[in-house]
């Protein structure tokens, strides 16, 4: 309901660092946000930070959601007008995020993102992601009044769950090659600062990617503000084209195919390795992206993905009919094409 075209809008507080967990209720405090706020949380999550943050706004109201469902957006708006709820703090990973984001959207109050891992982009943009029907791609929302990363709880996260984030700050490069594309061939609208700011957050993480280990609170501090700058990309545009081209699609149509075998930023990762090699050839671009995965650990093979060749190459054929989003994928990939391009790669 706030999106409004032309309109940039960014989250005011963004807060990072060691033990910042304890400073939510004072950054939520300078807004002068009205009301209490209902925290939206899920099980691991709720341990670990939702009952702290809780507690520092005297013990509010707080839902635990189990699955990412539009009956579950449905059910935090049923608890957050039960109890009157002035705005939305989720607490958790990209699931949470994103049923509070789009509850709060509904609801047209605020929305404040406390993730408690560093999986994707989207705990700090203006996109959300419920899967809908055949829907699996994500749409406008209300982005967060104030982002709150604790990277001494995001350190101590699963470590795929940070080479997830890694690998769809990577997958950026391909993002803004096929909208450049797209610029060309379809006059699509095209902002410069979003490419260049979505294009740098990409190099910076790679260029430091020998500094992200398991467990070092430095590399969660360089993730954060990755996808924190890929989220003020995504905004600048009005739109997630910086960070989401045809690798994003291929790994939208790998979740209807197989859903739930691997994480959202291992797909697209594996898949910018593929879009690269589609755009550059043997000009061994896509040879950098897969060491840049392979250096931080994440997948570079549909194997390490837990997906079949078969589904991984239906996906590329079938990627481009799932959304208006012209990309290097063009009118479709043949499947000739697509075994080719996933072989040389190694992807399958
Ligand atoms: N808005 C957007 O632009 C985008 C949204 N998405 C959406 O995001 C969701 C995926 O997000 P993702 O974060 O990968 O998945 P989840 O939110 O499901 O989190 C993954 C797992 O990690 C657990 N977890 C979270 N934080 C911690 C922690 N600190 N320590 C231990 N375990 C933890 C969760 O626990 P628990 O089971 O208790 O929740 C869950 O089991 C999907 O719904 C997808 O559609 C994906 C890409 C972009
Ligand atoms: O995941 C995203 C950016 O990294 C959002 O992209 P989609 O709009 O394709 O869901
Ligand atoms: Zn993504």
């Amino acid at each position: 309901m706030f999106n409004k075209r032309g309109w940039i809008r960014l989250p005011r507080n963004v807060v990072v660092g060691h033990g910042v967990l304890s400073q939510t209720a004072a950054a939520v405090e300078e807004l002068h946000l009205a009301g209490t706020p209902l925290v939206v949380t899920s099980p691991t999550p709720r341990k670990l930070a939702a009952e702290s943050v809780a507690e520092q706004f005297g013990g509010c109201s707080m839902v635990t959601v189990e699955e990412a469902s539009f009956a579950e957006v449905q059910r935090v708006i049923e608890e957050a007008e039960n109890c009157e709820a002035g705005f939305l703090v989720g607490v958790g990973g990209g699931k949470v995020i994103d049923i509070a984001k789009m509850a709060s959207d509904e609801l047209g109050i605020g929305f404040v993102s406390v993730p408690t891992a560093a999986s994707h982009d989207g705990i700090v943009s203006g996109r959300g992601s419920v899967p809908e029907g055949n829907n699996r791609h994500s749409v406008a929302a209300e982005p967060p009044l104030v982002v709150v990363a604790d990277t001494g709880i995001i350190a101590d996260a699963p470590w795929r769950l940070t080479t997830a984030g890694c690998a769809d700050i990577i997958s950026n490069y391909t993002a803004v090659k096929d909208w450049e594309l797209a610029h060309r061939l379809k006059n699509v609208e095209y902002s410069e600062y979003a490419s260049a700011l979505s294009r740098m957050t990409a190099e910076m993480l790679v260029d430091n990617a020998d500094s992200i280990r398991p467990g070092l609170e430095e590399s969660a501090w360089l993730v954060v503000k990755a996808l924190v700058s890929s989220g003020v990309a995504m905004s600048i545009a009005g739109s997630s084209r910086p960070a989401s081209g045809a690798e994003h699609l291929i790994s939208h149509q790998l979740d209807r195919i197989a859903p739930g075998t691997a994480l959202h930023g291992h797909q697209v990762g594996v898949a910018s390795i593929v879009t690269e090699y589609l755009h550059s050839g043997s000009m061994g671009r896509w040879e950098n992206v897969q060491e840049a995965l392979g250096a931080l650990g994440a997948p570079t093979t549909a194997e390490e993905l837990g997906h079949s060749p078969e589904d991984f190459v239906e996906a590329m054929t079938t990627a481009h009919e799932i959304r208006d989003r012209y990309t290097i994928l063009g009118d479709g990939v043949s499947e000739d094409a697509a075994i080719e391009a996933a072989t040389v790669t190694g992807v399958i």
